[in-house]
C-alpha cells in the first residue's frame, strides 16, 4: 500500500495540453461492481474496472470473504457471485487502505451478516468520521464498536436477521451514507428508506436496479427491502469524470490546448464540474452522448478559455465534491474572485482539502483564503515553489495541473497516493503535454 511519503512530483512550468485520451474507470462504480457482483447469483463480468489501490481494497476484501474473483486484467474482472447470504467470515481484519467508500459501504453491507469482522485502514482513513454511518446503523439494530472519537477500526458484530428497516433523513448530502444504509436495508426487516438533503451520486441505486434488485426512488427518497435478489450481469464501467476533471481544468487554463476525453461517465449526479467550469466561461463540448449499462456516457472536448471568477452555486457542491481541489486551481487562473461556500465536507476527505489547497496555493503566490466551509480565491499569477499534498491523491494531481500556468517549477511532496485513484495520471498527463516527473 502507498503509505510511503517519499514520492515527489516535479512539474516544469508552462506548456499546453493536446490529444485524445481515455482516463481509467470510475472509482465509485468499480467499488459497487465488486460488492454487488459478489452478492449476486451467477457470474458477473466487469469491463473498464479501475485497477487502482482503492478499488483493489474492495476487491481484496471480498476475496477475503470467500468470493472467487479473477482479474483485473486490462480492466476485466470476473466475479463468481456467492449470493446474498454466501459471504464467509474473513480470517483477518479487512484492510481498506485509503478508501472511505470501501469502509462506509462495507459497514452497512456487513452489519447484517452472520459473522463478526473488523475494518481497518491507513492513517488518513482511520482519522475520518465514521459516526455518520455507525449512528444510523445502530438505530437499525447494528452493533459496531468504534474508537472513542467514532473513528475506525470498526468492530462489526454479526447481526443476521436482527436488523430493522427504518426511515432516515440524512443530515449531510453523502452518497456513502445513503449507499451504506441501502446495503444494510438488503438485510433488514421491513422497509429501509433514506432521504437526502440534496442530490448525491446515485450509482448504488442504478447498479442495484441493473442487478434486478428492487429499489424505488421518489424525489429525494430511496427505498429498499430485504425481499430481493441480485442476478449476475455484465457491467461496463465508464471513465471516471473525477479523473477527467484534471484535464478539463488543465486544457481550460493552458493556452493553445485542445483535449478530448473519451467514454466519460456523465451521470447528472456527477457533472457539477462541467457546470461550474462552464459558468466560469470554459469551452467544453459534450459529444456522442450514449447510455452504457444504465449510465450516461460521452466524449468531452475541452479547449483553452479565459475563465472568470464566480460565486459557485451551493446546489452544485455535492455534484462536484471531489473536483474542488482542481477547481481551486481553475479559480486561481480566473479573472476576478471565486467564492465557494457550503463545502465543509471537504475538510473530512483524505486530507482537509480546504486547508491543504489554500496553504499550497498561497505558497505559489495566489491569494486563496480558507473559510470554514469553502474558500475565497482571487485569480493571479501562479508562481513556482514547494507544496505538500498531505498524502491526498486529488491535491497532488491538482498542484501538478497548476504547473501549466506557473512561472517556475512546482515541487509536490507526498504523492504516492495518486495510486489510490489514478495510477496512470503522470503517463497520461505527459502524453498530453504536461512536464511532470518523479524526483
Ligand atoms: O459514494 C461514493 O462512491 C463517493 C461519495 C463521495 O463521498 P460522500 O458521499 O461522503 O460525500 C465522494 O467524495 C467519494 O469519493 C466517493
Ligand atoms: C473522497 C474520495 O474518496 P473516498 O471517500 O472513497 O476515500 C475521493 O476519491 O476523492
Amino acid at each position: 500500500m502507498s503509505s510511503s511519503t517519499n514520492v515527489i512530483f516535479q512539474v516544469q512550468p508552462g506548456g499546453s495540453l493536446n490529444g485524445e485520451i481515455r482516463v481509467p474507470g470510475d472509482k465509485s462504480m468499480s467499488h459497487r461492481s465488486i460488492m454487488l457482483g459478489s452478492l449476486a447469483d451467477g457470474v458477473t463480468h466487469v469491463t473498464g474496472f479501475l485497477n487502482a489501490e482503492d478499488a483493489m481494497c474492495t476487491l481484496e476484501a471480498f476475496r477475503a470473504m470467500g468470493v472467487q474473483i479473477e482479474g483485473p486484467v486490462n480492466g476485466e474482472v470476473t466475479v463468481h457471485g456467492v449470493g446474498k447470504h454466501g459471504l464467509k467470515a474473513p480470517e483477518k481484519p479487512l484492510y481498506l487502505g485509503n478508501s472511505g467508500t470501501s469502509m462506509r459501504l462495507l459497514s452497512g453491507l456487513l452489519a447484517g451478516q452472520p459473522f463478526d469482522c473488523v475494518l481497518t485502514g491507513d492513517k488518513s482513513l482511520e482519522s475520518r468520521p465514521m459516526k455518520r454511518v455507525t449512528a444510523p446503523l445502530a438505530q437499525m439494530g447494528a452493533e459496531i464498536v468504534t474508537q472513542e472519537n467514532g473513528t475506525a477500526p470498526l468492530h462489526i458484530k454479526g447481526k443476521a436477521g436482527k436488523l430493522q428497516g427504518m426511515h432516515y433523513d440524512m443530515p449531510i448530502a453523502s452518497a456513502q451514507v445513503k449507499s451504506c444504509l441501502l446495503l444494510a436495508g438488503m438485510y433488514a426487516e421491513g422497509e429501509t428508506s433514506v432521504t437526502e438533503p440534496a442530490p448525491t451520486r446515485d450509482h448504488t441505486e442504478r447498479m442495484l436496479a441493473g442487478f434486478g434488485y428492487p429499489v424505488t426512488r421518489d424525489g429525494a427518497t430511496a427505498r429498499i427491502t430485504s425481499n430481493g435478489k441480485l442476478t449476475a450481469t455484465n457491467i461496463d464501467v465508464p471513465s471516471d469524470i473525477s479523473s477527467a476533471a484534471f484535464f478539463l481544468v488543465g486544457a481550460s487554463i493552458a493556452p493553445n490546448s485542445d483535449v478530448t476525453l473519451k467514454h466519460v461517465g456523465i451521470n447528472p449526479t456527477r457533472t457539477g464540474v462541467i457546470d461550474i467550469l462552464r459558468l466560469m466561461g470554459a469551452n467544453i463540448e459534450v459529444l456522442n452522448e450514449r447510455e452504457v449499462g444504465g449510465e450516461p456516457v460521452a466524449d468531452l472536448r475541452v479547449r483553452s478559455a479565459q475563465l472568470q471568477g464566480i460565486n459557485i452555486p451551493e446546489h452544485l457542491v455535492p455534484l462536484a465534491i471531489d473536483e474542488f481541489p482542481v477547481l481551486f486551481v481553475a479559480a486561481s487562473c480566473a479573472e476576478g474572485q471565486t467564492v465557494l461556500t457550503g463545502a465543509e465536507e471537504l475538510r473530512v476527505k483524505e486530507s482537509d482539502r480546504i486547508q491543504v489547497m489554500a496553504d499550497g496555493l498561497q505558497i505559489l503566490g495566489i491569494d486563496a483564503q480558507a473559510t470554514k466551509d469553502g474558500m475565497v480565491i482571487n485569480g493571479g499569477q501562479i508562481g513556482g515553489g514547494e507544496v505538500d499534498s498531505h498524502g491526498d491523491h486529488r491535491t497532488a494531481m491538482s498542484f501538478s495541473i497548476a504547473g501549466l500556468r506557473a512561472s517556475g517549477p512546482i515541487t509536490i511532496k507526498d504523492c504516492a497516493n495518486v495510486n489510490t485513484s489514478f495510477p496512470e495520471f503522470r503517463d497520461l498527463a505527459v502524453k498530453l503535454g504536461l512536464d511532470v516527473s518523479v524526483i
